[in-house]
C-alpha cells in the first residue's frame, strides 16, 4: 500500500474511534476437549483456546488480530462468523446476537477464511458470481458485481480459470474478490494476503480501504505479517494462548517499547565470543545464522556500537543497522509475558 493510502486509512482512525461499535465480543470462552489416543493419532489435552476474550471493533476501523500460531486467532473468528458455537460469553455484530442466532452471519459478514475447497472447482467468475446469489443478489447485479470487483483486482485475464489451476497467491485474490461480492458491512479476513506478491497484496488493500472510505465498511483482519498489519491497521489487538495481552493503536503499542532500539548485527563468519561487550549479549541476542537481532536500551546499544566498531570485533563484523522500534518488536517483546494491564480498547 502506498504511504498515501495508508495515511488516509489513519486519518479515518480518529473518526473511528468515536463510532459505534459494530462487533462486540465479552467473556468469550472455547474450550476443545481432550482427546484419547487412537491408532495413529496421539492423544492431547483439552485446549483453552478462548480464554475470556473482551474486544470491540467501531465503525469503520481496520482492526488486527496477531499473535503467534496455535494463539487462538482462527478459534475467535469462527465464533465470530456464527461458524462455532461459544461455550461461554457474547458475540454482537451491529446489534445482532451471533450465539443465538449464528444464521445471520451470513447476511452480516463477509468471510475469507484460510481455505477455499469450497469454491476449488468453481471458475473464478463462477466463485464470485455464485457468492453474489448466496448471498441474495439477483443474476444480472450478481454479474455486473462480479465484473467489477474481477476488474479492480486485475482478475478479468483469469476470470475462465478453475480455481484449482490458478497459483497459491491467485486463488487467494480469486477467494478474496468473491468474499466482496454482495456488500457486507463487517469484512473478516484471515490472512488474506498468504502468498500473494507485492502487486496482489497492493490490489487487497486498495480494494479493503475503497470499502472502508467509499461504504463505511468495517474490517477484522488475521495476519502474522507484522510488517504489512503496521501500514494499514487502525488499531491492534494482540492475542496469546487464547487472551487478549494487549489492544491498541500500532503508535500507542510500539510506545509499550520506547526508549528502546534493534540492533541488527551481522557477522563475517562466527560472532568474536572472546570480546566480552559481544558475550555479555549473546544471551538477549536472537540469532538467525550469521545474524543476530537486539533490542536494547539507547544507551546499551550506543555502548554496543561503540565496541563492535571500534575494538577487535570490527574484523568480525560484516554490517550492522539500528532501527527504532516495530510492531514486531512490541509483538515480541510482549509475546510469552501474559502481560495484562496493556489493554486500551
Ligand atoms: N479442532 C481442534 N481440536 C483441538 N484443538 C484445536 C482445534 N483447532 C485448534 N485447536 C487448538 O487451539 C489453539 C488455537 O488454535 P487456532 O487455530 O485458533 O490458532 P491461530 O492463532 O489461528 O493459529 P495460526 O496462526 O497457526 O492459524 C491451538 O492450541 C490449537 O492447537
Amino acid at each position: 500500500m502506498s504511504t498515501g493510502t495508508a495515511q488516509a486509512a489513519h486519518g479515518a482512525g480518529g473518526a473511528a474511534a468515536a463510532a459505534a461499535p459494530v462487533c462486540s465480543v465479552r467473556g468469550l470462552v472455547k474450550t476443545y476437549p481432550a482427546a484419547r489416543a487412537r491408532r495413529g493419532t496421539p492423544a492431547h489435552p483439552a485446549v483453552r483456546a478462548s480464554d475470556g476474550i473482551d474486544l470491540t471493533v467501531r465503525r469503520g476501523e481496520i482492526f488486527g488480530l496477531l499473535g503467534p500460531n496455535g494463539a487462538g486467532k482462527s478459534t475467535l473468528v469462527r465464533q465470530l462468523t456464527g461458524l462455532m458455537r461459544p461455550d461461554a460469553g457474547e458475540v454482537r455484530v451491529l446489534g445482532h446476537d451471533l450465539v443465538r442466532h449464528p444464521e445471520r452471519a451470513a447476511r452480516l459478514i463477509g468471510y475469507l477464511g484460510q481455505e477455499s475447497t469450497a469454491l476449488d472447482e468453481l471458475t473464478v467468475a463462477l466463485a464470485a458470481e455464485t457468492t453474489g446469489r448466496l448471498r441474495g443478489l439477483d443474476r444480472r447485479t450478481a454479474r455486473a458485481e462480479r465484473d467489477a470487483v474481477l476488474d479492480e483486482l486485475g482478475l478479468a485475464a483469469l476470470a475462465g480459470k478453475p480455481l484449482s489451476r490458478l497459483s497459491g497467491g491467485q486463488r487467494r485474490l480469486a477467494c478474496f474478490a468473491a468474499a466482496l461480492v454482495g456488500d457486507r458491512p463487517l469484512l473478516v479476513l484471515d490472512e488474506p494476503t498468504t502468498g500473494m506478491d507485492p502487486v496482489a497484496r497492493r490490489a487487497v488493500w486498495a480494494a479493503v480501504d475503497r470499502r472502508r472510505a467509499e461504504r463505511g465498511a468495517t474490517v477484522l483482519l488475521v495476519t502474522h505479517n507484522v510488517l504489512e498489519a503496521e501500514t494499514v491497521l487502525h488499531r491492534v489487538a494482540v492475542l496469546e494462548r487464547g487472551r487478549v495481552i494487549a489492544c491498541d493503536t500500532p503508535a500507542g503499542l510500539k510506545a509499550l517499547v520506547d526508549g528502546e532500539v534493534r540492533l541488527e548485527l551481522v557477522w563475517r563468519d562466527r560472532p568474536p565470543l572472546n570480546v566480552p561487550e559481544v558475550a555479555a549479549v549473546r544471551e538477549a541476542a536472537t540469532e538467525t545464522g550469521r545474524h543476530w537481532t537486539l533490542r536494547l536500551p539507547q544507551e546499551r546499544a550506543r555502548a554496543l556500537v561503540a565496541a563492535v566498531t571500534g575494538g577487535p570485533a570490527f574484523a568480525a563484523l560484516d554490517d550492522f543497522t539500528l532501527a527504532t522500534p516495530s510492531l514486531e518488536d512490541v509483538y515480541l517483546a510482549l509475546g510469552g509475558n501474559g502481560t495484562e494491564g496493556l489493554v486500551k480498547g
